[in-house]
């Protein structure tokens, strides 16, 4: 009877009319958001957040999206304390001991599925997520970044400079360097606060043409030449902000990385996606180019270490594939991040004149002659200079280049967080945009630039929060070779030439993808000497 009335024309009329679609889709979203939020199988209900992320991970990919996630997930600590859900599974965790209990060393946690939308060509060091693959990784890569290839990799930075010094003073003498003309002679109010002997120029320009520049001959034998063109002709810089941002938004929501290319309704997914596309072009074609190219066989480069790197599972060499994830791997961690902080740090600089009068004086201390036209300072001569270091570290913590939480997975066997256990699976993070925030860590003038609190011995503790690099088993492994190429170019553009601020009370306009870029930075430069 029952069945009868069912397959009735009415009954299927009413399920298949707008009140049974309406039931249905009721239906799925029960099953899909509130039954998982009912078991709470991580056990997160207790802790506070939006009321839309114990339910799904909207909330993170808006942010993500809207490039203001770190600023978000800091007004929510401010809010409700350390502990903050962001998605069903996922919690934000300022405590005072979170960087040692989530990023530390031995705690079982991987790399949450987050980096999935960094993959690219193949999973390469930095998107990894099973220790095992990554502990083989980072064993080939180890040479290429021990002190014996930070004085082979020296001059890479050292020519780049050289060929930037030479293209400032040009745009000195002339107002123009390559295809780039000074922003005095294009724009009329920057010309009205030109005083005499200066140009004005885009400080993140020039900042991310010199970063490709070192990387390109870094890792690929040779620079890509923008500093010479003041241009960047391949797009490159571009293409990495438009992947950076669009891998941080897709890597909320893995599972839509596939689907993006038919996101019609919002082009920044489209854009994106061509981005990474474009950039892995870059990579390959560079490698490509490099293995069929006689090369100097006293060269010692990125490539160089990838070449000859022995494959820890076979003996042989790395497969051809894994050989370019790797290398367009050091292309974006080595470019964008050394890139956005040489720019951040003239930012910061410039609006602090007297915290850069300190630095000068220093710089002058260390090397009291004229500086010649073709100056680059050594890295012997400024790896060790107090204030320098300082700045670098106060600018990194304040404008850290990826300042969101880096997202684990905790292991098989569950976790013990500051105070909490979690069971396997569940995502936690360390907001780094926080904690470098945290008056808990950094004293009451937390929000100040304050290089000075670097100094008297102080480094070590300091460095417990310091998440620039990250921290533990993923930390940047490049770090020794981002302060050599910082302190060197700090170095010898603060000896050589003046600068100031166009617009010293315009607050900078700082848009975050994976990455935090400052829009531009105008500064006037002359030459001091
Ligand atoms: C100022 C410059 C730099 C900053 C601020 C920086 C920052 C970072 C951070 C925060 C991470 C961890 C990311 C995560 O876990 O999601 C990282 C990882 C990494 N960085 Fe850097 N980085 C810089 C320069 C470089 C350079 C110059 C290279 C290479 C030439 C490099 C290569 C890498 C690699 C390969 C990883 C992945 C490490 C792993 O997972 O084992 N970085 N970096």
């Amino acid at each position: 009877m029952l069945l009868e009335q069912i397959a009735s024309a009415d009954s299927l009329h009413a399920l298949t009319g707008p009140l049974g679609i309406t039931a249905l889709l009721v239906g799925l979203l029960v099953i899909q958001y509130v039954i998982p939020y009912a078991k709470d199988p991580n056990g997160l209900n207790k802790f506070p957040g939006p009321v839309v992320s114990r339910f799904s991970n909207l909330w993170m990919l808006f942010t993500a999206r809207m490039h203001v996630m770190s600023v978000s997930v800091h007004k929510l600590h401010q809010q409700h304390g350390d502990f903050v859900r962001l998605s069903p599974n996922h919690l934000s965790v300022n405590h005072p001991d979170s960087v040692r209990d989530i990023m530390g060393h031995g705690n079982g946690f991987t790399k949450s599925e987050f980096y999935y939308a960094f993959d690219n060509i193949e999973q390469g060091i930095f998107t990894t997520r099973d220790r095992a693959k990554h502990s083989r990784k980072r064993k080939f890569v180890a040479h290429m970044f021990s002190s014996k290839s930070m004085v082979e990799f020296e001059p890479y930075t050292s020519s780049a400079l050289l060929v930037m010094g030479a293209q400032i003073d040009k745009m000195i003498d002339t107002g123009k360097a390559g295809d780039y003309i000074a922003l005095d002679r294009t724009d009329p109010k920057i010309a009205a606060l030109k005083r005499k002997g200066e140009i004005a120029l885009d400080a993140v320009t020039w900042a991310s043409f010199l970063a490709f520049d070192i990387i390109g001959d870094l890792a690929f034998d040779e620079p890509f030449g923008f500093c010479k063109a003041g241009a960047d002709k391949l797009g490159g810089v571009m293409k990495l902000r438009d992947r950076g941002e669009w891998c941080s938004t897709v890597g909320q929501v893995p599972w839509i990385k596939t689907w993006t290319p038919y996101f019609f309704f919002d082009p920044f997914f489209i854009r994106g996606r061509n981005a990474a596309a474009g950039l892995a072009e870059i990579g390959i074609n560079s490698v490509e180019k490099r293995k069929n190219k006689p090369s100097d066989p006293s060269r010692r480069d990125i490539l160089y270490y990838l070449l000859s790197a022995k494959d820890p599972d076979t003996g042989g060499p790395l497969p051809d594939r894994e050989l370019k994830a790797e290398a367009l791997t050091q292309l974006i961690a080595g470019s964008d991040t050394t890139g956005n902080s040489l720019a951040q740090i003239i930012d910061l600089l410039v609006r602090h004149p007297n915290k850069m009068a300190k630095l000068i004086a220093e710089l002058d201390e260390q090397y009291p002659a004229p500086s010649p036209a073709d100056f680059v300072s050594l890295f012997a001569d400024c790896q060790n200079l107090p204030y320098l270091q300082a700045c670098i570290c106060e600018v990194l913590r304040l404008r850290t280049v990826t300042s969101m939480g880096l997202p684990r997975a905790v292991g098989a066997s569950g976790a013990n967080v500051c105070g909490h256990f979690f069971p396997e699976g569940t995502i936690l993070s360390v907001p780094t945009y926080t904690v470098h925030r945290d008056p808990r860590r950094w004293g009451d003038n937390a929000l100040e630039f304050e290089p000075e609190r670097w100094l008297g011995g102080t480094q070590a503790e300091l460095e417990k929060h310091f998440l620039a690099f990250s921290f533990g088993p993923r930390a940047c492994i490049g770090r020794n070779v981002a302060f050599m190429e910082v302190k060197k170019t700090v170095a010898t553009l603060f000896r050589r030439f003046s600068l100031r601020a166009v617009y010293p009370d315009r607050q900078p306009c700082i848009r975050e993808g994976f990455h935090n870029k400052c829009d531009e930075s105008f500064v006037f430069m002359s030459r001091r000497d």
